[in-house]
């Protein structure tokens, strides 16, 4: 099987599109891009910097542009900042190019992963609970929009998320052609 379009992996900080979209890289033998370890090291500042220093507007164009860039490449697996399928011009570039996968989880999981982190400058707030909570009932509209969506378990391991994510990516049609074959 080989992959005909980049899977672009959205949902909430904490769903795993990072994790799982590694394994799902490896799997599916091609590269793995992060649009915001694109982000943060065209600019040589941390995602957190960025927001500091020049705000999330400015962050948000850096954001549109990477993305941009990365579907114009080979079909790869690209995971995405979690406010990036927000943005209706971020959402109509991924139909166009790629294939959306939203990676959905409760709060509760969502929020056992990123509690002991301070890397996410949205949470950096006096509640990061109540914050996290806001953003996911202000978002779930827009998520539910994408191609694909895949529930992560509390107790799926990233391997078997992955494998999910596979099995529906196969039920799609145009996302895999025969090796060797061009779609
Ligand atoms: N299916 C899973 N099983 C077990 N642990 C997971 C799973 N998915 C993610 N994790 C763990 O949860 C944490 C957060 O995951 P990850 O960083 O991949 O989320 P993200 O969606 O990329 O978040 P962000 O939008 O902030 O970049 C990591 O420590 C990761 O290893
Ligand atoms: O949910 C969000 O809006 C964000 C998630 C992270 O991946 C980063 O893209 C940034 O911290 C913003
Ligand atoms: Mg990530």
């Amino acid at each position: 099987m080989s992959l005909n379009k980049t899977v672009v992996l959205v949902g909430m900080m904490g769903s795993g599109k990072t994790a799982v979209g590694k394994a799902l890289a490896a799997e599916l033998h091609v590269a793995f891009k992060d649009s915001d370890q694109e982000i943060s090291l065209a600019a040589n500042r941390s995602i957190a910097e960025i927001f500091e220093r020049d705000g999330e507007p400015f962050f948000r164009s850096v954001e549109s542009k990477v993305l941009e860039r990365l579907l114009q490449g080979p079909p790869c697996v690209l995971s995405t900042g979690g406010g990036a399928f927000m943005f209706g011009n971020n959402r109509a570039l991924i139909s166009k190019l790629g294939i959306s996968v939203f990676l959905s989880a409760d709060l509760d999981l969502l929020w056992e992963r990123v509690r002991s982190k301070d890397t996410r400058p949205l949470l950096k707030t006096a509640d990061p609970k109540a914050t996290l909570t806001r953003i996911f009932e202000g978002r779930k509209d827009q998520y539910a929009l994408a191609d694909v969506t895949v529930q992560s378990h509390p107790s799926y391991s990233i391997a078997q998320t992955t494998e999910q994510v596979i099995a529906a990516l196969r039920a799609q049609p145009g996302v895999f052609s025969p090796s060797g074959e061009k779609s």
